[in-house]
């Protein structure tokens, strides 16, 4: 189990930053889990592992509740990747369908945007309750379409709370500036809400990506549609209920589902004011193109291959763990991993043998086990994807210390599942395809280096830029490094912790904007400039 410390301490560090609710006696938080479950109208039922599982209730949601769209053109199957089963049937949203969604969303941003700060924050502090006291639902419910472990989800759920308590607390902040002009005439700036924002989001974190767009644009006064991925449809619509119970107007937050039909009517739409997309770089550039056409602001959280560089003098244990938590997350489906690791070469030996000791403990199986660290990836193509990537890598000279093989778990009904076991690659070099590109799962390339100007050359040669890390005990070196490296999020001796205090996103194509943080609250707010003329009209007519 020496090789899953990595992993518990994210978790106990996660909760280092809970702050708001109120410590529950466990018994009680029980009980309320229990009635929580029975109120849902999810026709999801719990039980211990993975197989046989169906949702019928429809996935669209506006106007305040659950649509079955009348006449559905497109639908698709959406699978749970433990097993390979069909959970449910997507109906994918055409123009009437996100026209009804945006409609809701207008009325309600009319409503929302004039009620108080305070008042917003009340409401959304309340989301916030009935998502901890649904905790265990969601997270089984993202487990079984997306296929993370529990833990994982866990801590997912409960970093969409902390984002809606963080926002909640900056609802009431958004303020301007008075300005003083001559003659007593004076000018103030307002920040106001932009109106419907919409938010797309990816498969990796279907829960979390829905909650860290809505949060900010809630909090300052905006309505939003959202589209999760059609791969992972099940939980933004947990979401909207949780929203809808904390008592938002009627149609604030709408999920419309689809893929890229729907999703570039929304970026169409000439009522939507922003959007704000989790997901890949080619995706990004359509939506932005989309966007420039309406001068619509962007907001985008796009692809990485980032770097992890681990100096001579840093603790091995802990860069070890580092280097397992950068690559191994969500069964490496996460874009701010850090996978291309470059060891510096006095370490390297006694850094292999202890990273490929740990991976090779990774336990994998039914990601709702407790024990399990490891589940399957989100689809059969993506897993052959990730596969490729690994025989690509062989044929170019890469070595392969462990992993990279399609894995199937000892239970039955787990056999038809899309799982792998997680990969090391050595002798990396950095033309190999391995390292270049983007793989989106559980492969990690070790790359030697020699000189701290040598590996801050390799490690900034690539187009993107989300996020970078180094591990080292010269405070200096730490420092000197960190600024020179072209990422937008970076870690000093951690890699992946992502509280939501801080602000978040990419350099370079990495993507535009942030999110999290207090400055999000600009990329969803505008600013109004009011002059005030306290003398006569200086006219030159
Ligand atoms: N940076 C990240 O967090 C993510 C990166 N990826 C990378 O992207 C690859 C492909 O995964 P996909 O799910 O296909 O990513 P994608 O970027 O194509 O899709 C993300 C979202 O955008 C929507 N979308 C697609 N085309 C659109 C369009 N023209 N207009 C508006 N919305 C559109 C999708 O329906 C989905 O909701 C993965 O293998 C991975 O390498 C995937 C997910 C997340
Ligand atoms: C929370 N974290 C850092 C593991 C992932 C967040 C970004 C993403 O991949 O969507």
């Amino acid at each position: 189990m020496a090789g899953l410390r990595g992993v518990v301490a994210f978790g106990i560090r996660y909760t280092k930053y809970s702050f708001s609710l109120p410590q529950m006696p466990s018994h009680r938080l029980l009980k309320t889990v229990r009635l929580a479950v029975r109120n849902t109208s999810c026709t999801f039922a719990r039980s211990a592992c993975s197989g046989s599982r169906e949702i019928r209730d429809p996935l669209n949601f506006w106007c305040g509740g659950r649509v079955r769209i009348e006449h559905v053109k497109n639908s698709e199957p959406v699978y749970e990747p433990a097993t390979g089963h069909v959970l449910c049937h997507l109906e994918h949203c055409g123009p009437p369908e996100v026209d009804q969604a945006i409609k809701s969303a207008q009325a309600a941003f009319r409503q929302w945007s004039k009620m108080a700060g305070m008042d917003r924050a009340r409401v959304m502090l309340e989301a916030a309750r009935i998502i901890q006291a649904r905790r265990e639902e969601i997270a089984e419910i993202e487990v079984v379409n997306n296929g993370k472990s529990i833990t994982e989800a866990r801590l997912d759920v409960d970093s969409a709370r902390l984002c809606i308590e963080y926002f909640a607390g900056l609802a009431c902040s958004l303020a301007g500036q008075h300005v003083q002009l001559p003659g007593g005439s004076f000018a103030y700036t307002r920040r106001e809400p932009l109106g419907v924002c919409v938010g797309i989001g990816a498969w990796n974190y279907p829960f979390q990506i829905a909650a860290w767009k809505s949060a900010p644009a809630l909090a300052c006064g905006n309505a939003m549609v959202f589209k999760p991925s059609p791969v992972t449809p099940v939980t933004a619509v947990l979401l909207a209920e949780v929203y809808a119970q904390a008592g938002v107007p009627e149609g604030l937050f709408n999920v419309v589902q689809g893929g890229q039909d729907t999703g570039t009517l929304l970026c169409q739409h000439p009522d939507v004011a922003k959007v704000s997309f989790t997901g890949s770089v080619p995706t990004g550039k359509k939506i932005m193109e989309m966007a420039a056409s309406g001068v619509k602001p962007v907001t985008l959280e796009l692809g990485g291959k980032s770097p992890l560089i681990i100096f001579e003098d840093s603790d091995l244990e802990n860069a070890v763990r580092g280097a397992l938590m950068a690559n191994f997350l969500s069964q490496g489906q996460v874009c701010s991993n850090g996978t291309r690791v470059f060891v510096q070469r006095a370490l390297l030996a006694q850094f292999l043998e202890e990273v490929v000791r740990r991976t090779k403990a990774i336990q994998i199986g039914d990601p709702l086990l407790e024990q399990t660290r490891m589940g399957p990836l989100v689809s059969r193509p993506h897993l052959d994807k990730v596969l490729g990537y690994v025989a690509q890598a062989k044929k170019e000279g890469a070595r392969v210390l462990c992993g990279g093989e399609p894995f199937v778990p000892a239970d039955p009904k787990l056999r038809e599942g899309y799982y792998m076991s997680p990969c090391v690659l050595d002798d990396c070099t950095d033309n190999m395809t391995c390292v270049r590109e983007e793989i989106f799962g559980p492969v990690m390339s070790v790359l030697a280096f020699d000189t701290e100007a040598e590996v801050l050359q390799r490690a900034n040669d690539t187009s993107m830029g989300l996020a970078a890390g180094v591990f080292t005990k010269d405070v200096k070196r730490a420092h000197r490094v960190i600024e020179q490296l072209q990422a937008g999020s970076c870690f000093i001796n951690n890699y992946n912790i992502t509280p939501v205090e801080v602000p978040f996103g990419g350099y370079k194509a990495s993507g535009i904007g942030r999110e999290n943080g207090q400055v999000t609250m600009e990329f969803y707010s505008q600013l109004k400039t009011v002059v005030v003329e306290m003398g006569d009209v200086d006219s030159l007519f």
